[in-house]
């Protein structure tokens, strides 16, 4: 679905990305995973075209990303960032439909009637009490289910998701990925999700991109990138790495340095 061929990007001169090379299959969960400022918001963007790359190609099925036009693009993918919302006076209701913007004429009216798919989504996320609820009177953690379920309403074949558990408690972070994994697996979209919990990547993704200063530093299945060497050389800490008991995959226990 996705193929990133020798990609580098530079701000200003300075390089932020260099020589990526990875594919990403159709209904794959893809993680990406790195420090802080190691590029991977970056990543996400040139993914998206909001911004270019410089030197490489990033094909979307047949098409250079950049030959796509935008409203085309968005039929296709989206993007779920870290401050997705209008600022106040929306309704809940009315921000999930505004998901359904690229399928709209420019009258803004859309062919086949959506609103059974956003209650739909809006009892999946929870949010059915809500609905009529303005955005200054939620919590961030129900903005965030808000920003999701707006990003499902576009029903992309490609989800991009940037921090996605951010301001999320671990009950919330859990039934957001569990809600995405199973929209994922029911209708074969694809999804890439940088996360920052690299216990929660093990758990969700398929496959894992670990970036360090810009740099690939693996891609692979949980087991073959949550290595502790290679997370003690990225990060800079000594993990402990254990088997998760129930799913049989690694999770990283934190060694504190006091004494
Ligand atoms: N618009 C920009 N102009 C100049 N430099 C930028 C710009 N956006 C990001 N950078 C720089 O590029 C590098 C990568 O940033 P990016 O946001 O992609 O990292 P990240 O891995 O997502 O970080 P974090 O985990 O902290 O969110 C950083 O050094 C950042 O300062």
């Amino acid at each position: 679905m996705i193929r990133v061929v020798d990609v580098s990007k530079n701000y200003n001169g300075r390089s932020v990305l260099s020589s990526l090379n990875f594919s990403v299959e159709p209904g794959e969960f893809f993680g990406i995973i790195g420090p802080n400022g190691s590029g991977k918001s970056t990543l996400l963007k040139l993914l998206s075209g909001v911004e270019s790359w410089g030197d490489g190609q990033i094909w979307l099925q047949e098409k250079l990303v950049s030959q796509y036009k935008r409203k085309d693009l968005a039929t296709w993918l989206a993007v779920l960032q870290q401050e997705p919302l209008p600022p106040v006076g929306f309704r809940v209701r009315e921000v999930v439909e505004m998901g359904r913007y690229p399928y709209q004429s420019w009258l803004g009216t859309e062919k086949a009637d959506s609103s059974d798919m956003i209650d739909d989504i809006l009892r999946t996320l929870r949010l059915d009490d809500l609905q009529d609820r303005t955005l200054e009177k939620l919590s961030g953690g129900e903005k965030q289910r808000v920003a999701l379920a707006k990003v499902l309403a576009q029903q992309p074949r490609l989800l991009l998701l940037d921090e996605p558990t951010t301001y999320l408690d671990i009950g919330y972070q859990i039934q957001l990925l569990d809600t995405v994994h199973r929209w994922q697996r029911t209708r074969q979209t694809t999804v890439i999700a940088v996360l920052h919990d690299l216990n929660l990547a093990s758990l969700y993704c398929d496959r894992i991109l670990l970036l360090n200063k810009g740099r690939q530093i693996g891609v692979g299945v949980p087991e073959e990138i949550l290595r502790a060497e290679l997370i003690k050389d990225v990060y800079g800490i000594e993990p402990i790495v254990l088997d998760h008991p129930v799913h049989e995959l690694p999770q990283i226990m934190l060694r504190s340095q006091r004494e």
